[in-house]
């Protein structure tokens, strides 16, 4: 089984309305007058990052991560339980999350710590909805205008030269998620490679998205081609109707169309290679 046919099975257990249906990045719960936004994301060593890591980097892009995925509610983070491991240098891991909680002022509420090799970290991030409805994966229409707020292939780069940030030290669009949230008709987070991600939005929503691969901004010296789909750039993707101006830097990469042979189409093709990054 790999991870969509076994999110597939899930799909048959009984599934909480805020689960939506376990299509979303996140979860939604309506309590009181408040709207909650829940996620969780886990890294393992070997799989996330190398073996080696800087366990500060490690607490970074685990959190990074999570937060990441309120972004694209729109959501303004309330707190973290994190999921420890005691790896060596454990207080790196300290030092790395009082780094991130303090840089998008976020308090740790709780977590558990256990002992095991090799280590796998695991974060629950909550948020509150700053925009009602939140803005979902499912909403984007034919005639949209399809955008990302960044790059692609920064964190490829990284992690095959050693080189820059963006591999360890992603940075979640949060203010751009809130600026964006009342206007969108759909938004995620590129984590798996914006190719796959948006064939999941676009096929969440109905409809095939029609890439233009010249159009995709990417890191100076990658390759379109693997930047387009090998993942970790945590840049936002986000549909809009026609003539959309976007509040924050944007760029047009494509639209949605009415649903066709396949939910994604780059440069007018169905791509005859792996959209992105899926656990096996
Ligand atoms: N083990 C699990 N139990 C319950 N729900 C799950 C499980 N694994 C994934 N899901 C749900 O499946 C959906 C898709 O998960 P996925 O991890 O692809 O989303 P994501 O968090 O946006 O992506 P990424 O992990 O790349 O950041 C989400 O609704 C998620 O909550
Ligand atoms: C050591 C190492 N090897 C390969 C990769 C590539 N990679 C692994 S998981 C993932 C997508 C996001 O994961 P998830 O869907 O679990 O959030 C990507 C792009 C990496 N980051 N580190
Ligand atoms: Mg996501």
């Amino acid at each position: 089984m790999n991870e969509s046919e076994f999110i597939a099975a899930l799909r048959t257990l009984p599934l909480h309305p805020g689960a939506q249906d376990l299509r979303d990045d996140t979860a939604i719960l309506a309590i009181g007058g408040e709207t909650l936004v829940l996620t969780h994301d886990a890294i393992a060593e070997g799989v996330h990052y190398r073996p080696g890591t800087d366990p500060f980097d490690v607490a970074w892009k685990l959190v990074a991560t999570n937060l990441s995925d309120l972004a694209a509610k729109g959501a303004e983070p309330v707190g973290l339980l994190v999921g420890a491991v005691l790896v060596d240098g454990a207080e790196r891991f300290v030092e790395g999350l009082r780094a991130i909680l303090t840089e998008y002022d976020v308090p740790l509420l709780g977590g558990d710590t256990i002992s095991v090799s090799p280590a796998t970290f695991g974060c629950t991030a909550i948020g509150r909805a700053t925009v009602t409805p939140v803005p979902r994966r499912d909403g984007a229409r034919p005639g949209d205008g399809l955008w990302i707020t960044g790059p692609v292939g920064a964190a490829m780069l990284g992690f095959e030269t050693g080189q820059g940030s963006a591999y360890l030290r992603p940075r979640p669009r949060l203010t751009d998620g809130q600026a964006l949230a009342g206007h969108v008709t759909a938004m995620m987070d590129v984590s798996d490679g914006l190719l796959l991600d948006a064939s999941r939005m676009a096929e969440a929503s109905g409809c095939t998205a029609d890439i233009t691969l010249a159009k995709v901004p990417v890191a100076a010296g990658a390759d379109p081609l693997r930047a387009v789909t090998w993942g970790d750039d945590y840049e936002l993707l986000f549909a809009a109707p026609d003539g959309f101006e976007p509040p924050v830097p944007a760029a047009r990469i494509g639209g949605m169309i009415a649903a066709g042979k396949a939910p994604l189409l780059l440069d007018g093709q169905v791509p005859g290679i792996a959209l992105g990054y899926q656990h096996r």
